[in-house]
């Protein structure tokens, strides 16, 4: 499928009085990267949400894979910063909730522990299933988290902040597994972040939104590097280097703010 996975038209949101989101037009492919990146409270979350189904637009539609979104499914996983896990579950328990929620009805008992250890497996925690989420780290808590979006098969992964919390070097760990999850899975992912290297690293586009209110989709910037990506290999990458500048001048230029939170 080209052009069209997900479909979003139109789109305006207003919170009672608020106007948040203003005439929001944006098509993702199957299988297409993209970030959303814009100042803080430019409506980012509520965009991630949108495409969640968690809220109803004001006007406007939206639709994946050829069906309006309507509100939550497990076609749509979302992995939020704080990886809102239940504490008295083990990992495993944790992804299995997910796995029994999705394909509880059809599949056997052996099946559905199976496709939690897999999940875990995907994110390398094969041997942590047996843990509390209070006996591991902040960055294995988050692998547990995306282990449980996985774990659902979604056609499209919603990512809101997930490397936030985390520090440098845990977040940049986080990020090559996710590029090589994604190239094994073929998933459709919409992730929202601050930082600008992330966005450039991860992403097929870059969406970068005005300030709100009434916020737009500003710019989009294409990334054409090679995919697999090296972090190492990029940093001197002219053409990495241009689209960093890029996403920095819209940031501080176009929309610019002084003293926001982004990591450049
Ligand atoms: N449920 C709500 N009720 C009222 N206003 C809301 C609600 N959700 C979001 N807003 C407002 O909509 C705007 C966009 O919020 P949103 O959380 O989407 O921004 P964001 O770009 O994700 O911000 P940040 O980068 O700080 O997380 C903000 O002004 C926010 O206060």
């Amino acid at each position: 499928m080209t052009g069209k996975f997900i479909d979003i038209s139109k789109v305006d949101m207003y919170f009672d009085q608020f106007h948040a989101l203003s005439g929001i037009d944006l098509s993702v492919e199957q299988g297409e990267f993209i970030t959303l990146i814009g100042h803080s409270g430019c409506g980012k979350s509520t965009l991630l949400n949108l495409i969640a189904g968690l809220t109803l637009p004001s006007s406007g539609v939206l639709v994946c894979s050829g069906r309006e979104i309507a509100g939550p499914a497990p076609e749509r996983a979302v992995v939020f910063q704080n990886h809102s896990l239940l504490p008295w579950l083990t990992c495993f328990d944790n992804v299995l909730l997910a796995v029994e929620r999705v394909f509880g009805a059809k599949e056997t008992r052996a099946q559905l522990d199976e496709r939690t250890w897999r999940a875990l497996e995907l994110v390398g925690l094969a041997t942590a299933g047996g843990k509390r989420p209070n006996e591991i780290s902040g960055g294995m808590k988050q692998r547990v988290g995306i282990a449980r979006a996985l774990s659902m098969e979604p056609k499209v992964l919603l990512m809101d902040e997930p490397f936030g919390a985390l520090d440098a070097l845990t977040r940049a760990h986080l990020q090559d597994e996710l590029m090589r999850i994604v190239a094994r899975t073929g998933t459709t992912v919409v992730m929202v972040t601050h930082d600008v290297d992330e966005a450039v690293l991860l992403s097929d586009r870059i969406i970068m939104m005005s300030n709100g209110p009434a916020a737009t989709i500003g710019d989009i910037v294409k990334v054409r590097l090679e995919r697999p990506r090296d972090r190492l290999a990029l940093a001197q990458d002219p053409l990495y280097l241009d689209y960093r500048t890029s996403v920095l001048e819209f940031l501080y230029q176009r929309q610019g703010r002084p003293a926001q939170r982004f990591a450049a």
